[in-house]
């Protein structure tokens, strides 16, 4: 079979972008951000590419290098680009509710930052998600100050609403860790080349060995309507503080040196050589946790019962509250075929589906005001309408 000739897929109102078939199964878009012009494309089934070109005065250019971070979405029967702010709003076709909203960022403070450290041009893809769900909890402290008892403790209460961000270590697992459900232990090189390759959303040195969260350990927590839960070193919270991720920081304190010098040592989990260089590392940390304005409260973890009292309020969870039922989340259904058009924030989605009689006009207006987070996990803060739906030009129940 020949290849199929090359058509206008659709096309988009207010020039927006256009959408083409190269060839069967093949899709692309252009958008033009300034000087320069991104070209994304895939083939069906297969992951999206971007390609960047730099124009010239005639509108022809030639490609760039390019680095893409973040999960790129799986391309399928074509896609519509919007060109926002700073970043490509990409809606693809006939995909499942949950996987038709994508951003390409392009010159977000996140990308920025990702060019001047990487020295060459950047995009970053994020999964469009509609709604927000609650701040992700960042608690941090010295080894063996409580922090694992206390969250341990949250979790066992409220299993429905917070979830484990469980991050990924180079140390080896002790008696009792499961790996997957305590860490992913990991080999140092693969960890690294994942480093590399934009896969985590903050990593640092500790105690020796390499510990970082995954984007996608985060988002899986959030993707399931749950609140998640971080318990990382200081240097881990300074880096989530920085990144594109809103977060509330608590700081748990021992309630004295000698105290948290028990604990570690009561524990037996490390050898007398780490114990030592927990502690030794302990005081640099609690005075970074007191004085570095990375925290919003700090808690002292000396009688449990009471720290934990204490944590729960500032998670809102007093005594005899139900903790409130989290709604199921909100999907888009992106009809097939379809026209896109931008007003302000407003991206307005007009499809015509066909039944046994009539034609009917649908109208979705998908709001873009007050997008959160984004690359390289999610961009949260979408909300959409269904407008209308005009039967043979007949205005019943919409706007129109
Ligand atoms: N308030 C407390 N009073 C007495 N013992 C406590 C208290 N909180 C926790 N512990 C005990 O202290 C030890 C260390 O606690 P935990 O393992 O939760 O610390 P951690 O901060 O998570 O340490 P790490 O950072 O090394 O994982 C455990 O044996 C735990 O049972
Ligand atoms: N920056 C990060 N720090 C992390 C992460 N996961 C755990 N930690 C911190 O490491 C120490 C030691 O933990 P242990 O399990 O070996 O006792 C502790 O302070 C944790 O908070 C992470 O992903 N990033």
């Amino acid at each position: 079979m020949g290849e199929a000739p090359t058509f206008i897929l659709q096309e988009l109102q207010n020039g927006i972008g256009n959408g083409f078939e190269l060839k069967s199964g093949t899709f692309e878009t252009d958008t033009i951000v300034g000087d320069k012009k991104y070209i994304i494309g895939g083939t069906n089934g297969e992951t999206f590419s971007v390609k960047d070109q730099i124009l010239d005065n005639n509108g022809l250019g030639a490609c760039v290098d390019l680095i893409e971070l973040g999960t790129k979405p799986i391309s399928c029967n074509g896609h519509s680009a919007v060109l926002l702010k700073d970043r490509i709003l990409i809606l693809k076709e006939t995909a499942k509710p949950d996987d038709c909203i994508w951003f390409l960022e392009v010159d977000t403070p996140y990308v920025r930052q990702q060019k001047k450290i990487l020295g060459t041009d950047v995009v970053a893809w994020s999964k469009g998600v509609i709604g927000n769900s609650e701040k992700p909890v960042v608690i941090s402290g010295p080894s063996g100050v409580g922090k694992g008892t206390l969250i341990s403790m949250l979790m066992k209460e409220f299993p429905s609403m917070f979830g484990f961000s469980v991050s990924h270590t180079t140390r080896a697992a002790r008696g009792m860790e499961k790996d997957g459900v305590h860490y992913h232990f990991t080999e140092k090189n693969v960890m690294e080349k994942e480093i590399k390759d934009g896969k985590f959303l903050e990593f640092a040195s500790v105690h020796g060995n390499l510990y970082g969260t995954s984007v996608e350990a985060v988002e899986l927590v959030s993707d399931a309507g749950k609140r998640c839960i971080l318990d990382i070193d200081v240097q881990g919270a300074r880096s989530v503080r920085a990144s594109s991720l809103e977060a509330m920081f608590i700081f748990i304190c021992p309630p004295s040196m000698e105290e948290l010098e028990k604990r570690l040592r009561d524990r037996g989990t490390e050898t007398e050589e780490q114990v030592l260089k927990r502690l030794r590392n302990a005081q640099a940390e609690i005075e970074q946790g007191r004085s570095s304005g990375i925290f919003d409260h700090i808690l002292y973890n000396d009688k449990l019962e009471e720290c934990y009292e204490n944590l729960k309020k500032l998670l809102g969870l007093d005594e005899c509250i139900t903790p409130p039922k989290s709604s199921p989340p909100k999907e888009i259904n992106l009809p097939r075929d379809h026209s896109v058009s931008k007003i302000d924030d407003k991206i307005i989605i007009s499809s015509i589906s066909s039944g046994l009689e009539k034609e009917s006009k649908n109208l979705i207006m998908l709001d873009v005001s007050s997008l959160k987070g984004g690359a390289p996990g999610r961009t949260r803060g979408l909300d959409f309408q269904v407008i209308g739906s005009f039967s043979d030009g007949f205005n019943g129940n919409g706007p129109f």
